[in-house]
């Protein structure tokens, strides 16, 4: 059997001195408790954020930078160093890592993602742990996640992960920010994250942190529903707290997943891929993709808008303009646009080399039900 999978996203307050620089003892703390993820079995992913922190006084900057030219020039000073500061630890105690960097764009092409599982994948067959940032430093603003927790959530849906531990300066979700309010009460458990919630936790943050609170149920949302258990915390003194967090004695937050993990190519199409076109669908063809696990054909395509080939990935609307979801379409723009509405014979008699279906149910994401798109 597989072994099971943990991503540990360790933010930059559980790295950072008081005055946001990088401070080795927390690394350590970090690292140690891998560790002891490990000897219980598991195989770990560590997702960490603190480049900026390790590299922004080297630049001869006496505080974070603010600007995005000058956290992208600390994070490429910091990078290697953080790094280091992990190889140095993890060699200490017999083990391997290793840096991989991603931006958005590598989960956008199908190729890239899945290369990027595969380099992951190798890694971990031979228990070498790999660290994951985000590549700051060419990651454009309009591409940048900005926080480490979406990126954390998004390797542990593509890893199928067991376990996201988000690891922060607060013990787990709290009903207000306790930094800011003493009388604000924990939340040890939440069977999801819906969207009244997340509009009740506001988007503070820690000092040096680039999320907050908000944004690390937003990523556990996401997990949850890729089929990935999450849990908020801080970490502690003893090495064996990873290990008491994924067995269930956690003292911070945890937040049950779907039944089941979405496929990796229900994921890539849902969350990762850009849409080239829009097809308009009568009702029936929405009844038949929401509720009768059938494919889209011809005769159901009222109007269509965009100029995709065939294979790209298109949203589907239906007749009250509502996205139902999105899939890989079989058709080229400029063959949809003649035949839709037309019944599958027609079509053959055109064109005998077209496919029955537009977008075959296995190459399709509802976005009703799942709630991933
Ligand atoms: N309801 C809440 N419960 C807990 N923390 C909250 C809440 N609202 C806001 N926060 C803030 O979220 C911060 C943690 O997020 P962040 O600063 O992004 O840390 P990290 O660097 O670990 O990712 C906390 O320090 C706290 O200030
Ligand atoms: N990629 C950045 C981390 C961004 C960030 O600060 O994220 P986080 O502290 O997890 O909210 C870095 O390495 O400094």
């Amino acid at each position: 059997m597989d072994r099971q999978t943990v991503v540990v996203k360790v933010g930059t307050s559980s790295l950072t001195d008081d005055r946001g620089r990088l401070e080795e003892e927390k690394l350590a703390r970090q690292v140690d408790g891998v560790l002891g993820l490990m000897e219980t079995g598991y195989q770990v992913v560590l997702v960490s954020s603190g480049a900026i922190a390790a590299g922004f006084h080297e630049l001869g900057l006496s505080s974070r930078p603010r600007t995005l030219a000058g956290k992208q020039a600390a994070a490429a000073v910091g990078q290697g160093a953080l790094v280091q500061r992990y190889r140095e630890r993890f060699a200490a105690k017999g083990k391997g890592c290793a840096q991989v960097l991603l931006t958005r764009s590598d989960f956008a092409d199908r190729v890239r993602y899945l290369n990027a599982l595969a380099t992951i994948n190798y890694l971990l067959g031979k228990e070498v742990v790999p660290i994951i940032n985000e590549n700051d430093s060419v990651a454009v603003d309009e591409i940048r996640w900005g926080d480490n927790d979406t990126l954390a959530a998004l390797v542990a849906g593509l890893l199928q992960a067991e376990w996201l531990l988000l690891v922060t300066n607060t013990d787990g979700l709290y009903t207000d920010n306790p930094h800011k309010n003493r009388q604000a009460q924990p939340i040890r458990r939440l069977t999801e994250v819906d969207d009244t919630l997340l509009q009740q936790v506001d988007g503070s943050k820690s000092t040096f942190g680039s999320g907050g609170m908000h944004s690390k149920l937003t990523a556990a949302r996401l997990a949850a529903k890729t089929g990935v258990r999450v849990y908020i915390g801080t970490a502690k003194d003893d090495p064996s707290w990873m290990r008491n967090a994924v067995q269930q004695e956690g003292s911070g937050t945890y937040i049950e997943a779907a039944a089941r993990h979405v496929s990796r190519k229900e994921q890539w199409i849902a969350v990762h891929s850009a849409s080239t076109g829009r097809l308009h669908v009568d009702n029936g063809a929405a009844r038949a993709l929401l509720q009768e696990g059938g494919s889209l054909l011809p005769c159901g395509v009222t109007a269509v808008e965009g100029t995709f080939a065939e294979g790209e990935i298109v949203e589907v609307i239906d007749s009250m303009g509502v996205s139902i979801g999105k899939g890989r379409i079989r058709y080229p723009a400029t063959l949809i646009t003649q035949v839709m509405g037309w019944q599958s014979t027609d079509v053959l008699k055109l064109n005998p080399d077209a496919p029955a279906e537009v977008i075959h149910r296995d190459d399709w994401v509802s976005a009703v039900g799942t709630e991933i798109c």
